[in-house]
C-alpha cells in the first residue's frame, strides 16, 4: 500500500505557512538548534558505559507478573512503584474525566514484539484495528527511533501523526486530524537535523563497511540517525561491535552514541528527543493545555524515558513502560508485553463509546 502522507509530501507545493521552511520552536528554528559537541574522552566513557548495558544486570531481570485474579505479583516493589496500567485503569480514566487524552506511541516492543530481524517487525492486524479504533477518540501519534516511512510501512495507518527518528522528523498530517478529507491533506513537517543528513549517509556507510566482518551485526539507516543491531551477534563480540562503532565515531564528533534493546544508536548530538517531539506535539496540535488534554505515552525503551521524564516533570500526564522485568524508570505504570498494550487501548476505546455513545452510534 503507498503511503498517502509520502505522497501528498513529495507532490505538494507547500504554502508557506505550512513550511518545510524553518519552524520556530521554544525559540529555536530548524536551522538555529544549538550543538553539542561532546570530547573524544566522554565518548570513550559512554562507550565504556555501554560495555556495561551491553550485558544483562543480575540486580534487575526479575519477571514479574501483574496481580489479576489469578496470579501472583512477582516483585511487590516494582509494582507498588510503577503499577499495572490495566489494574489501574480505572484511576487512569477517574484523571481523564473531562479532558481528552492524546495518546503517543512508541513502536517497537510497544506496538510490536521485539523480534531478531527487524525488517520483520510486524504489527498484528488486531493491534492495527485497536490503534485505529482509540484515534476516533484520541489525537493520537507514534514516536519511533525508525525513520518514518519505515514505520509508517509497519503502522500503515493516516489517522496518526509521525514522529520518525527520535521525533528527529515530524510529519503532521490534517488527514490524521479527521478535519480534511484526502484531497485537500496538509502536511506540516519539523526536521531539526536536516543539515545533518549527508553526515548521516556517511557514518551509515562507514558503519557498514565497519561491522561487515561480525556475524550478526546488521546496520539501520533511520535517516536521521543509524541503528547498529547486535540482537545476532554471538555475545563474545558485543565488546568488538562497540569499539568498531567508538572507532566509526572519532571521525564524526557531531555525532553521538546513545543505547537501546541490543542496538548502539548514533544520533546528532543536537538538543532533541522524544521528550522535545512530545512537547512539540502537545503545542503544535494545540494540545497543551494541562487543564484540557491529558497525555499518556506508552513505550519500552531507555530512549522513551525523555517521553516519560517530561510527563512527569509538567506534571500532566502519565509515561507507560512496557516491561517484563523491574527497571528504573520515570514511567507512573507499566505493561508487560504488547498484548498488555492492546488491551489497554481497547479499554480506553470501550470507556470513550460508553462515555460518548453518540459519536460511536454515527459511525
Ligand atoms: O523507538 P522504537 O520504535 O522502539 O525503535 C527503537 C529501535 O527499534 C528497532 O530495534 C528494536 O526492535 C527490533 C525488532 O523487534 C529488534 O530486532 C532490535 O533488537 C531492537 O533494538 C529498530 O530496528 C531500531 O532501528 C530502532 O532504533
Amino acid at each position: 500500500m503507498s503511503d498517502p502522507v509520502a505522497k501528498s509530501e513529495t507532490v505538494l507545493a507547500l504554502p508557506s505557512n505550512m513550511m518545510p521552511s524553518p519552524v520556530t520552536f521554544k525559540g529555536h528554528t530548524c536551522s538555529s538548534l544549538s550543538v553539542t559537541y561532546i570530547s573524544r574522552r566522554k565518548l570513550v566513557e559512554v562507550v565504556d558505559g555501554l560495555l556495561g548495558v551491553m550485558t544483562p544486570s543480575s540486580t534487575c531481570t526479575k519477571p514479574y507478573v501483574h496481580s489479576g485474579s489469578d496470579e501472583v505479583a512477582a516483585d511487590d516493589t516494582w509494582m507498588a512503584k510503577c503499577p499495572s496500567a490495566l489494574a489501574s485503569f480505572d484511576q487512569i480514566i477517574a484523571n481523564a474525566h473531562g479532558k481528552k487524552i492524546a495518546l503517543f506511541l512508541d513502536y517497537d516492543g510497544t506496538l510490536s514484539p521485539i523480534v531478531n530481524d527487524p525488517e520483520k517487525a510486524f504489527m498484528s492486524p488486531e493491534m492495527r484495528t485497536a490503534v485505529k479504533n482509540v484515534t476516533k477518540f484520541c489525537p493520537t501519534a507514534i514516536v519511533s527511533g525508525r525513520s518514518r516511512d519505515k514505520v509508517f510501512e509497519f503502522v500503515n495507518l493516516k489517522e496518526l501523526y509521525y514522529a520518525g527518528s527520535h521525533g528527529l522528523d515530524i510529519l503532521v498530517s490534517s488527514t490524521a486530524s479527521q478535519s480534511k478529507t484526502n484531497d485537500d491533506t496538509e502536511v506540516k513537517l519539523f526536521q531539526p537535523a536536516s543539515e545533518f543528513l549527508p553526515m548521516i549517509s556517511e557514518v551509515n556507510k562507514s558503519l557498514v563497511e565497519a561491522t561487515q566482518s561480525i556475524k550478526g551485526a546488521n546496520v539501520e539507516n533511520n535517516k536521521f540517525c543509524v541503528s547498529v543491531h547486535y540482537r545476532n551477534v554471538d555475545k563474545k563480540d558485543w565488546k568488538l561491535v562497540a569499539e568498531l562503532v567508538d572507532n566509526v565515531l572519532k571521525d564524526f564528533p557531531r555525532l553521538k552514541l546513545t543505547t537501546g534493546r541490543k542496538v548502539l544508536e548514533v544520533r546528532p548530538v543536537i538538543d532533541w528527543d522524544k521528550g522535545k517531539a512530545v512537547e512539540f506535539l502537545l503545542q503544535s496540535l494545540r494540545l497543551d493545555d494541562p487543564e484540557s488534554v491529558l497525555p499518556i505515552y506508552i513505550g519500552d525503551d531507555r530512549t522513551d524515558e525523555d517521553a516519560f521524564k517530561v510527563l512527569r516533570e509538567r506534571n500532566c500526564g502519565y509515561g507507560i513502560l512496557v516491561s517484563q522485568v523491574p527497571k528504573e524508570t520515570e514511567a507512573f505504570y507499566s505493561l508487560t508485553s504488547p498484548s498488555e498494550v492492546m488491551e489497554f487501548l481497547n479499554s480506553l476505546v470501550r470507556w470513550k463509546e460508553e462515555e460518548s455513545p453518540k459519536v460511536h452510534d454515527q459511525e
